[in-house]
């Protein structure tokens, strides 16, 4: 049985991601104010939409934080972030969906989420992400590096450098796979089941723009950063 052992550097590496990922959190907490009461579908869009944005920038704070990704190709950069805003979107909200919380507040959150404007046929893929991460118990360790091997994905659309994204992208799928041994010691399949959840947050991709058009509205109104991002208007 080969000893996993964490080199000095995988250290340093997983302290430099795991303090960027915690530097940048959402500023304040949107499951409290959902959990405070029901709000109307425009209301909730405005929140959707003010906590989007959030997110993006929080997102590139922490992706600039990332070893080597601002020696990257000034496009390539950009390609990685617009390629994986939403899934880490959908990320950090399973992260906060999956939090620990008083008993029946999760309930109630799902219930607010349900009625808050998303048309039904996207509850039940988002729903089912959203319960298998939570079945993982994600060290935030883990989640960082998730996050940043989501971002380091070669072959999102527009990447001219995929080799230079790859050599950034392994040393991260080495650490996390050493600390998934480390950490789960009882659980050898761990690792590969932390990298399906990047496999089913990809087909979550693929729904957010009828997403954004089934939010029963028609005057959607997007921050310019968003537009950028999400590739709507
Ligand atoms: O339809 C969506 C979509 C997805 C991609 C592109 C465009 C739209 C789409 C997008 C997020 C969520 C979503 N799932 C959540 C799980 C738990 C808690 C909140 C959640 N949210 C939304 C949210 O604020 N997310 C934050 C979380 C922090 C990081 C930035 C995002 C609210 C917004 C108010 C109404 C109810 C849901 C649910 C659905």
């Amino acid at each position: 049985k080969e000893k996993v052992k964490i080199t000095k550097e995988q250290q340093a590496l997983m302290k430099v991601v795991v303090e960027a990922y915690n530097r940048h959190q959402i500023p304040q907490d949107v499951a409290k104010k959902l959990l405070q009461e029901q709000y109307s579908e425009e209301e909730n869009f405005l929140l959707l939409t003010e906590m989007a944005t959030s997110q993006v920038q929080v997102l590139v704070e922490f992706t600039k934080n990332i070893p080597g990704f601002l020696s990257l190709n000034h496009e390539d950069q950009i390609a990685l972030l617009k390629g994986s805003a939403v899934e880490a979107m959908f990320l950090r909200s399973a992260q906060v969906f999956s939090r620990k919380m008083p008993n029946g507040h999760t309930e109630v959150l799902e219930e607010r989420i349900r009625k808050s404007g998303i048309s039904e046929e996207f509850m039940t893929p988002m729903f089912n992400f959203y319960k298998s991460i939570g079945e993982l118990h994600m060290m935030q360790e883990e989640q960082a590096l998730l996050t940043a091997i989501a971002i380091l994905t070669p072959d999102r659309p527009y990447v001219k450098d995929q080799q230079a994204v790859e050599r950034l992208q392994e040393p991260m799928l080495d650490v996390l796979r050493k600390l998934c041994v480390l950490q789960h010691p009882q659980e050898p399949q761990y690792f590969a089941r932390l990298l399906g959840r990047l496999t089913e947050l990809r087909t979550l991709n693929h729904y957010h723009a009828e997403m954004l058009t089934s939010w029963r509205m028609n005057d959607h109104k997007f921050t310019p950063l968003l537009c950028e991002i999400w590739d709507v208007e």
